[in-house]
């Protein structure tokens, strides 16, 4: 095992995630993953226009699928406790984000709503985007990157109550089979107040609304 899968089966723990950490193949077996896949496209990836294509393609799934080897724990680590009293809701509405779905490694493109109760102290306001980010860049379905940014956060900031909030279309319903465009799934994520008291979910439902009638 190296370095990246050892980080991977600690953060696999810390996170409560079900995947299992496989044997990282090489950067050079990636390329010629992707020459193959060119091939079966019906293409020749030795024509001069796509020689760079592998390398190309390499380099942007290391940026799209960083979440593997990032730990949302270090994002939510520092908590400012000094809030002036603060007590009532912190939303942070429209976290836009890209997010590839593990059935056919498509593109999923959607926005993050995230509303919490504080309970000792409020974490930065980019953590929360952070978090979404970081789960986002990862093989998942819908479901699965809602319940994972829920759990995180729930986990690291142990709020009062927790919502979170996940649109998003799905390109493997665009693009491809059943090829509807513009559809929107809506997950959701809630915990304590917001889990037990439906008025929260509410006013929380009425507050992300407003956002999307103000743009
Ligand atoms: N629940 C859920 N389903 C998803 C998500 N992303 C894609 N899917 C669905 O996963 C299903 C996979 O179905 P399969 O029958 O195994 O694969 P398929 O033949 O490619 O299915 P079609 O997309 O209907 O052509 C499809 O219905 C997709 O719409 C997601 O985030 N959550
Ligand atoms: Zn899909």
């Amino acid at each position: 095992m190296d370095a990246l899968v050892d980080k991977h089966a600690a953060q696999t723990e810390r996170d409560g995630d079900r995947r299992t950490p496989v044997h990282r193949p090489s950067r050079e077996e990636a390329e010629a993953a992707v020459r193959t896949l060119i091939q079966w496209a019906g293409d020749d990836p030795g024509r001069e226009g796509l020689l760079d294509t592998p390398r190309r393609v390499a380099k942007a799934w290391q940026e799209m699928f960083a979440g593997y080897h990032q730990d949302v724990g270090e994002e939510l680590d520092t908590i400012f406790e000094e809030v002036g009293g603060y007590q009532d809701m912190v939303l942070v509405r429209d976290i836009p984000f890209f997010s590839h779905c593990e059935h056919h490694v498509l593109p999923i493109l959607g926005h993050a709503h995230i509303a919490y109760y504080p309970r000792g102290g409020v974490v930065g306001l980019s953590k929360l985007a952070r978090v979404v980010d970081i789960h986002a860049r990862r093989l998942q379905t819908q479901e699965h990157l809602t319940a994972g940014v829920t759990q995180a956060i729930e986990e690291h900031l142990k709020p009062r109550g927790l919502a979170v909030m996940v649109e998003a279309e799905h390109m493997c319903m665009a693009m491809r089979g059943i090829q509807k465009q513009g559809l929107s799934t809506v997950t959701t994520g809630f915990t304590g107040i917001f889990k037990e008291d439906p008025q929260e979910q509410l006013r929380f439902l009425t507050l992300v609304r407003q956002a999307f009638k103000a743009r």
